[in-house]
Order: structure tokens, then C-alpha cells, then sequence
């Protein structure tokens, strides 16, 4: 868990979003601001919308109202309860300030790994190259990586994988880090080594939102818990107060069932 609070605007703002498939309201007015070196832990039973919130605040689905921002960079704003996004180089300058691990790790598949962690830099902010290996190596060494540097991912456990891609997501030197459930896929010992590294990343104040099941976990290294449930956050606060001695019946009932 992070000590230091800085006194600075939110890394990221999102502010009444909703969003639908349909008919089915998967958002229905959601809240969220995160503050430079916060981590928050996202929790709550299956299909009440974490996922969808993450593809919003990355970009990857467009919100149908409310508005988003990016430190000063306002990337989608509400004009009458529908939300109108930046265009081009704006769009294309939102995506920086984030980076996000998803659950099965899409990494590369032909690529080594250092070719799937310089790729993007070199490719996309058109960064030099040598710079670009070299914080690769740091990272692969921060990672616990040495020796796969040469390796495909299908010569890796999912845990190595893991680990790669959230190298891969460091080296584009992103402003808040997403994390999508990124342990569900791994077995309880390669999930460890996955959560070590998230733990270390948060002892450096990397600013986190992290979509998880692991409750033990979320109550190490979150700031803040929130609770989703049917679009909404339900419960919000404290890792103590949301997980540990929740408020909401909502929010009881849902870790009544969960064995961690
Ligand atoms: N692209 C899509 N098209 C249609 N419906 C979708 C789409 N994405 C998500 N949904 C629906 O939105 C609802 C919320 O899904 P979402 O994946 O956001 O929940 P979740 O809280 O992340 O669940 P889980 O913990 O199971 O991943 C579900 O009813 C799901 O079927």
C-alpha cells in the first residue's frame, strides 16, 4: 500500500458513465477518480460490470453518457446525457497516459519477449531504439524475466507471461496501470509471483486500478476498494470497511460466498 499522498489532480476522472448492450444497462452512472500513486482494487460478482468499466477507461468501448479525462486532457465529455470523444492526435495522445494487463496476457505470439516489451515504444511513440532496449532490460531484471529474453510466450508459464505483458505496458512509461482479473488464469503458485510484482510496483507508488477476485490481495495493496454490483458502485472505501466489515447487505452477500 502506497504512504505518499501528493496534492495533484486526479491521474484519471471518469464522472457518470453509462453504457448499455442493448437492453442490457451495464453502466448505470458510475463515478470513479484516482488520484497520482492510489491504488483501487475493483470487486464484485460476475457480470456486474467491472470489465465493461475498464473498457471504457481505456478506450476500448466508448461510453454512451458522461464524460472522461486524462490529467488535463479532456478525452470524452457529456453534451446533454451523450458523450462526444476527442478525434485524432487527441484520441491518440489519450492512449498514452495508459497502460492495461488484461487476463490472457494477449501477448504477441511469434515475438521474443523483448520484442513484444520494445515493440510499441519503438513503433508507436517512435522512440530510439537502443534507449528503448535498455529500460527493456531493466524492466525484464524488475520482472524477475532474466534468461526468457530470447524466449517465444508459448516457452513460458502463464506466470512469465504475465509478467511480460506487464512489462510490455510499463515500457510505454504509462500513467496509471489497468489490470483486468490478472490472475484468474493462473494456477495459485504462478499466481503468487504475478501478485509479488503488482505489490512491488505498488510500494513505488505506480498509480493502479486492478479488476481482481483476490480479496486477500486486494486488502494488501489497494487504497480504496470498490465494490461494483448491477452497474453501480455499491460500496466504496477502505479495504477494512468494504471487504472486512462491509456496510452494504449487497456487498456481504457476495463475500458470505467467496472462500479466499
Ligand atoms: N461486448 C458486449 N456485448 C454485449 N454484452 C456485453 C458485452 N460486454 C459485456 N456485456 C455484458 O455486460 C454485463 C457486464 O459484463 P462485465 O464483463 O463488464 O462484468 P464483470 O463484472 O467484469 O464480470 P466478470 O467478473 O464475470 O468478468 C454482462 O451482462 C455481459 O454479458
Amino acid at each position: 500500500m502506497s504512504t505518499i499522498k501528493q496534492q495533484s489532480s486526479p491521474v484519471v476522472a471518469l464522472a457518470g458513465a453509462r453504457k448499455a448492450f442493448g437492453d442490457n444497462e451495464v453502466l448505470r452512472g458510475v463515478s470513479l477518480s484516482v488520484d497520482p500513486g492510489e491504488v483501487v482494487a475493483v470487486i464484485g460478482p460476475s457480470g456486474g460490470g467491472k470489465s465493461t468499466l475498464l473498457r471504457c477507461l481505456t478506450l476500448l468501448e466508448t461510453l454512451d453518457a458522461g464524460s472522461l479525462s486524462y490529467g488535463e486532457l479532456s478525452v470524452a465529455r457529456d453534451e446533454g446525457g451523450k458523450t462526444r470523444y476527442v478525434k485524432g492526435p487527441e484520441l491518440k495522445r489519450a492512449r498514452e497516459h495508459f497502460g492495461l494487463v488484461f487476463q490472457n496476457y494477449n501477448l504477441f505470439p511469434h515475438m521474443t519477449v523483448m520484442q513484444n516489451i520494445t515493440d510499441a515504444p519503438v513503433r508507436v511513440q517512435k522512440r530510439q531504439r537502443a534507449e528503448v532496449e535498455l529500460e527493456a532490460q531493466a524492466l525484464v531484471a524488475k520482472m524477475g524475466l532474466e534468461g526468457c529474453e530470447n524466449k517465444v510466450p508459448c516457452q513460458l508459464s502463464g506466470g512469465q507471461q504475465q509478467r511480460v505483458s506487464i512489462a510490455r505496458a510499463l515500457a510505454m512509461n504509462p500513467e496509471v496501470l489497468y489490470f483486468d482479473e490478472p490472475t484468474s488464469a493462473l494456477d495459485p503458485e504462478l499466481t503468487a509471483e504475478v501478485l509479488r510484482v503488482i505489490k512491488a510496483l505498488a510500494a513505488e507508488n505506480m498509480t493502479m486500478v486492478i479488476v481482481t477476485h483476490e480479496m486477500g490481495f486486494a486488502r494488501e495493496v489497494a487504497d480504496r476498494v470498490l465494490f461494483m454490483d448491477g452497474g453501480v458502485i455499491v460500496e466504496e472505501g477502505p479495504a477494512e470497511q468494504v471487504i472486512d466489515h462491509p456496510r452494504e447487505a449487497r456487498t456481504r452477500a457476495f463475500l458470505s460466498h467467496l472462500s479466499e
